[in-house]
């Protein structure tokens, strides 16, 4: 029996690229939905922007975008190979850890962390992407010592459900809706901050929610999520033969909202408005919030798993500050330095981070 909330393979949205190339998945992986594992080597194409509403012709078809950026399939001597130029231009954050630390010596770090494929493992039911009580405390502690951030695309009422820490700061829907902590030691008034910038696009979204979901209900395993300021459609659990079908009617709404653009993610189908506001914009938001705008006494680090988060990882190239941490297993195009395989060296990242700051016991100094 399939278990509908079983973690699921980081690279299974992948497959919406290799769906019909059978070059690129073994034969003996079932294709039915939320019961496979199937694996891609680079699930980065798909997550890119691919269309806007208004400019989103027929023979285009999103799929046929998606299986055109599928990579094909190479020998294991050569993926060894990529992985590892892969791992020693982008290091592990766990191994560099020293480094991070001495660059971190004299500034104040500052903490943004992604949800899902980040604190979270991938799961097929997005209302069950629950965060281990492990995780939590690790978080939890990163936050007493480094003002912290939860930067998302799902509506922020349901991060902060997932992670339910008040003294953090929690930037939902990718970035456009902003708020400071409810409780916080290091920031005092931060509870005020607030950013809203796609405020005017809510009626909007809301209309779009009720006419995507009556558009798609008879698509089984289809699920729409209403993330606020921007709508997710889940196909991780459709059928792939009715994904192009899903895709279309997506479209046809979006036909009557020119403001609105579609992007992709994984498994998964996004609406957003067109406003130029990413997890980038939400940083340099935070950062500024801190009173970090223009310091060189900061440093950021970022940890994320997905395309939006590379916006964010962007942002720090461009400040020349700090470190983006990407969450992947594969070799993927990143604007991230370091890298974490897994949820699970999140955390040890982060327990490490809290135990940098932690006085050593005067029985375990050296003499
Ligand atoms: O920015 P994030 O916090 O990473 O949020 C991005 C999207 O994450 C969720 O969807 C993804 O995770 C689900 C649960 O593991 C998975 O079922 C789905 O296939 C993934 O796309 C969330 O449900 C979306 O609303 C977020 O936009």
């Amino acid at each position: 029996m399939t278990n509908p909330n079983a973690v699921v393979s980081d690279t299974q949205s992948a497959i919406a690229m290799a769906i019909t190339a059978a070059v690129n998945y073994s034969p003996s992986v079932p294709t039915s939905p939320c019961n496979i594992t199937l694996f891609s080597r680079n699930k980065f194409p798909i997550t890119k922007i691919i269309e806007t509403a208004p400019g989103m012709g027929k023979n285009i078809a999103w799929v046929d975008a998606m299986r055109a950026s599928s990579p094909t399939r190479r020998s294991s001597s050569e993926d060894n190979e990529d992985n590892k130029v892969w791992i020693m231009k982008h290091p592990s954050a766990l191994g560099m850890f020293e480094e991070i630390m001495n660059a971190a010596k004299t500034k104040q770090v500052v903490i943004f962390l992604d949800y899902d494929g980040t604190l979270s493992p991938i799961v097929q039911n997005p209302d069950q992407a629950y965060m281990d009580p492990e995780m939590r405390k690790a978080v939890k502690n990163v936050a007493k010592y480094f003002p912290t951030a939860i930067v998302s695309g799902r509506r922020r009422a349901k991060v902060y459900n997932f992670v339910k820490l008040p003294e953090l700061y929690y930037a939902g829907s990718h970035g456009m809706d902003i708020k400071g902590p409810s409780s916080r030691k290091h920031q005092e008034g931060s509870k005020n901050v607030v950013c809203q910038p796609a405020k005017e696009f809510l009626p909007m979204m809301s209309e779009v929610y009720k006419i995507l979901m009556e558009k798609t209900n008879n698509i089984a395993g289809a699920n729409v999520e209403n993330n606020k300021f921007c709508l997710s459609v889940h196909y991780r659990c459709v059928e792939e033969q009715s994904w192009s079908e899903l895709a279309d009617r997506v479209k046809s709404v979006l036909k009557d909202y020119p403001k609105l653009k579609l992007t992709q993610g994984r498994m998964v189908l996004e609406i957003r408005p067109t406003i130029k506001w990413d997890k980038g914009n939400a940083i340099e938001f935070l950062m500024e919030s801190l009173g970090y705008a223009t310091s060189d006494d900061v440093l950021p680090i970022y940890i994320g798993d997905d395309r939006t988060d590379e916006d964010a990882f962007r942002v720090l190239r461009k400040r020349g500050q700090g470190f983006g941490i990407l969450v992947s297993k594969l070799p993927k195009e990143t604007s991230a330095i370091y890298t974490l395989q897994e949820p699970l060296e999140v955390m040890h990242f982060l327990q490490r981070l809290v135990a940098s700051k932690r006085p050593i016991p005067q029985s375990h100094q050296q003499v």
